[in-house]
């Protein structure tokens, strides 16, 4: 057996409290063996002066959207998705995908992410990057009909359910999977209809966007005469395990459907307010018993993939939502960064304790901002960026250390990100 040890720095509970100790991991199984004072390890990674936080758990991205940052900003979801967006997307190849997945995790590692759920196209190739830079994720193929002949749409859901058969459990374990049609709206009730059983015998969780604009609810509600979560239900997109994205314009009764059907939900305050989408009510989600969990979206809207800022944006927009200061106040968003993301998602990460997985981060807190220490619950919330992550650890192994990434070169993925991008737009616009 070889350890790890993450010594000298006070590590974050999972019940929140901070604790002077050292953090020992078993690189072989990938699992922490012991928190405690004095841990040697055959490695040592230096915590001292940092706070020893999970991993961030990134509950719903499209990572590959890397590259479109900045491309298109400025507009609401769907003439942003329909005139900027999908255009560009349809000149996507996998090779393109490659570079951007390498630059969206690559952002990851450097601002402490460890693990995310993601749902986009060319997934083996995206599955291959996540295996060599270390993290941990639950992939899966965006499937769409709207403006898709029916062959069209057939091959895209049987890629969607070929791609949560044949990677799940890939990279010793690190990659789970699931069936990911795109919206209630995008894809037609007779595809759902047919998908999600074949889905459910695979035995993977269902994610989706859900209730995101105004806009997707009122055409369910008009059409079918039900709100969208009681159509998903209907649809049997609604059960244990299974998580939508964004849910904010949920009602009352949808809440309760959540609650009942134990269907997590991921908020994504950056996305939702540069789309000026509207807020979660992540307050009386919570309230509700609804197991809320913390996503960027794509960096297309947000414009970047730090779960750092993503924290303190949940906190300022929860308030506002809510009317009420004391709304999703600083513990329940490290919840979100953490343990509850990792919950929504289905993960066994997002929480330091022995049996868990090795996944962590180190806070450099010897900085201005980060001074003085009265709480670093609050300071995680409301004053850490992405900036201040030193050393961030996957499974055991060392991804960054001293803000150096080992398992990706930093100068070259910011090369071919760059061409790639370059090189997309030129297609798409030609
Ligand atoms: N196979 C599908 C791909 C879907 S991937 C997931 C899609 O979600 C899109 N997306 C990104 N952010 C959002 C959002 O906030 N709401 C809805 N869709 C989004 C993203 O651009 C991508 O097209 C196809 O043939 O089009
Ligand atoms: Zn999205």
């Amino acid at each position: 057996m070889t350890t790890l040890s993450v010594a000298g720095g006070q590590v974050l509970e999972p019940d929140l409290t901070v604790t002077r100790a050292d953090v020992l991991i078993d690189q072989d199984s990938g699992e922490i063996l012991e928190i405690g004072p004095d841990l040697a390890g055959d490695e040592t990674l230096d915590a001292t002066g940092g706070l020893v936080t999970p991993g961030f758990v990134n509950g719903h991205t499209h990572v590959a959207m890397s590259l479109l940052r900045g491309y298109a900003d400025d507009k609401p979801l769907d003439a942003w998705l329909q005139e900027d967006i999908w255009p560009v997307e349809a000149e996507l190849t996998a090779e393109t995908i490659r570079a951007g997945t390498e630059l969206g995790v690559l952002e990851f590692i450097k601002s402490g992410t460890t693990s995310f759920a993601d749902m986009y196209f060319f997934v083996p190739t995206i599955a291959d990057v996540v295996e060599e830079a270390g993290l941990r994720a639950r992939l899966g193929h965006g499937v769409i009909s709207v403006g898709k002949d029916e062959a069209t749409v057939h091959e895209d859901a049987r890629e969607g359910l070929q791609v949560a058969k044949e990677l799940d459990g890939m990279a010793d374990g690190r990659i789970r999977t699931a069936f990911m049609p795109h919206s209630l709206t995008t894809v037609d009730g007779q595809y759902l209809e047919e998908y999600v059983p074949k889905a459910r015998d695979l035995g993977v969780p269902i994610h989706y966007h859900a209730n995101e604009t105004r806009d997707e609810v009122t055409p369910i509600v008009d059409e079918h005469g039900v709100r969208p979560l009681v159509y998903a239900a209907e649809k049997g997109m609604l059960e244990a395990g299974d998580f939508i994205a964004h849910g904010v314009h949920v009602d009352e009764s949808e809440i309760g459907l959540l609650a009942a059907a134990e269907t997590s939900v991921i908020h994504c305050p950056a996305s939702n307010m540069k789309l000026a989408s509207g807020m979660a009510p992540v307050q009386r989600l919570r309230d509700a018993g609804v197991t809320v969990g913390l996503g960027t979206d794509g960096a297309a809207s947000n414009n970047d993939l730090s779960m750092l800022d993503e924290a303190r944006d949940a906190a300022m927009l929860g308030k506002l939502a809510a009317e009420d200061a004391s709304a999703v106040d600083a513990e329940a968003v490290v919840e979100l960064l953490t343990s509850a993301s990792a919950n929504a998602i289905g993960f066994e990460t997002g929480r330091l304790e022995p049996g868990a997985p090795g996944d962590l981060a180190v806070i450099d807190l010897e900085a201005p901002h980060l001074t003085p220490a009265h709480d670093l619950v609050s300071h995680l919330t409301y004053a850490a960026a992405a900036s201040d992550v030193r050393h961030t650890v996957c499974d055991g192994r060392v991804l960054m250390r001293d803000r150096e990434v080992l398992t990706l070169d930093e100068d070259a993925v910011l090369e071919r990100a760059g061409e790639a991008a370059e090189a997309l737009v030129t297609r798409a616009e030609s």
